[in-house]
């Protein structure tokens, strides 16, 4: 994928922290996805390989090897921004990139994993532009391929047989119970009408947060990084996360589909109570007096009755959010979240290409269309 910067969703922070600035520099982030995935695929290939038919097929078809009838392909398998953030990781603890490929494909294990049951529990019927495995394969198998590639991370992980590898399975399993809490919470949201922002940002800090950070601290660990250079490294990632996830938001209520390759409207068809909505909804004023109303009804609907909303009934509700201020509100904190994931960096010393490559996919999370 292009990152582009035409139409930016969240624009930048200018006043960046003194010792690490944005540079925009968006070539060098396509360059770091492509390694990311260039390094990664060949070791995840070969943990899917592992799993039993017809686990093996489905895995493949969630990531874009084969189509639905099993043909090969090369379909959109997702950003890779995890895998990337591991390595450049591993490079910032003074290693060669390729030190932190087993922790850039547990993770990236993990977060597909999170995709197949979040698919699912949401009846998403669209990922990256195709149909979901739940819509191809069936529940059963989404469950079941989601729980297998969880357990194919550890497996990868305690394999290497190192004490860093101890330490990088507790930084993952721990991120993947943040992030299982995350979900938690997330859906018992979904039924009330009043969720404060700080609710919301420590569910997405759980849900998304942990697992950017777990990216970046077991990247460094597995390039024998010391407690304390993992930790501002995990910093960086957390919140990278939370500002991932705010443009994440965004993307929920105003995404392009061509882009996004999800519904329209995605977060509102499901009744998220995402950050903009959240800060619409405590803005006060008339518009969001409305909106409470609207969804003060909607929380008593039944998912069907939802799903059968015309368009111009999320439309009114996308505009409720943004006249009460829901998205600028959104825009700050994912600009506010940058700001402090390049703070964080601000305490580790690296040579400068490495910053500069932590910065540039920091840059890009703020951004991205997709
Ligand atoms: C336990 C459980 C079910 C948890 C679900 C947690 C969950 C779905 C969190 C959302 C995280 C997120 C922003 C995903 C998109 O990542 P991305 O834009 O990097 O996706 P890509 O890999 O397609 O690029």
């Amino acid at each position: 994928m292009n990152a582009s910067t035409e139409r930016t969703g969240a624009p930048l922070n200018t006043a960046s922290p003194a010792r690490t600035r944005s540079t925009g520099d968006f070539a060098r982030v396509n360059a770091l996805l492509a390694r990311g995935r260039t390094l990664a695929t060949p070791v995840l290939r070969a943990a899917v390989d592992r799993l039993a038919p017809p686990m093996d097929t489905v895995a493949a078809y969630h990531f874009g090897w084969i189509d639905a009838e099993g043909r090969p392909s090369d379909a959109d398998g997702g950003k890779a921004v995890r895998p990337a953030l591991a390595l450049v990781s591993a490079e910032a603890a003074g290693a060669p990139p390729e030190t932190g490929v087993p922790g850039a494909v547990a993770v990236e294990l993990v977060h597909n994993f999170s995709l197949l049951h979040d698919d699912l529990m949401d009846g998403d019927e669209q990922r990256r532009h195709r149909d979901t495995v739940w819509k191809v394969h069936g529940p059963a198998q989404a469950i079941l391929v989601g729980d297998a590639l969880f357990a194919l991370a550890g497996e990868l992980l305690l394999e290497l047989g190192t004490v860093d590898a101890g330490r990088a399975t507790r930084r993952l399993t721990s991120a993947t119970r943040k992030l299982i809490d995350g979900q938690a919470q997330d859906i018992s949201y979904e039924g009330r009408v009043h969720v404060s922002v700080a609710e919301c940002l420590e569910m997405e800090g759980n849900k998304t947060g942990a697992l950017l950070a777990c990216a970046t601290s077991i990247g460094a660990v597995l390039g024998g990084a010391d407690d304390r250079t993992a930790d501002a490294l995990e910093a960086y990632g957390f919140h990278l996360g939370l500002s991932f996830q705010a443009v994440d938001d965004l993307l929920g209520v105003w995404g392009d589909p061509e882009s996004t390759g999800k519904q329209t409207w995605s977060d509102l068809r499901q009744r998220k109570k995402s950050l903009p909505v959240v800060a619409a909804l405590a803005a006060g004023g008339t518009a969001a007096g409305r909106l409470g109303e609207l969804m003060a009804a909607d929380v008593k609907k039944s998912q069907r009755e939802f799903e059968d909303f015309d368009e111009a009934e999320f439309a009114a509700r996308a505009a409720l959010i943004e006249e009460a201020g829901g998205r600028d509100a959104t825009t700050a904190i994912a600009r506010e979240q940058h700001h402090k994931a390049l703070e964080a960096l601000d305490g580790i010393d690296m040579p400068d290409p490495v910053r500069e490559e932590l910065v540039a996919l920091a840059d890009f999370v703020v951004v991205r269309q997709k």
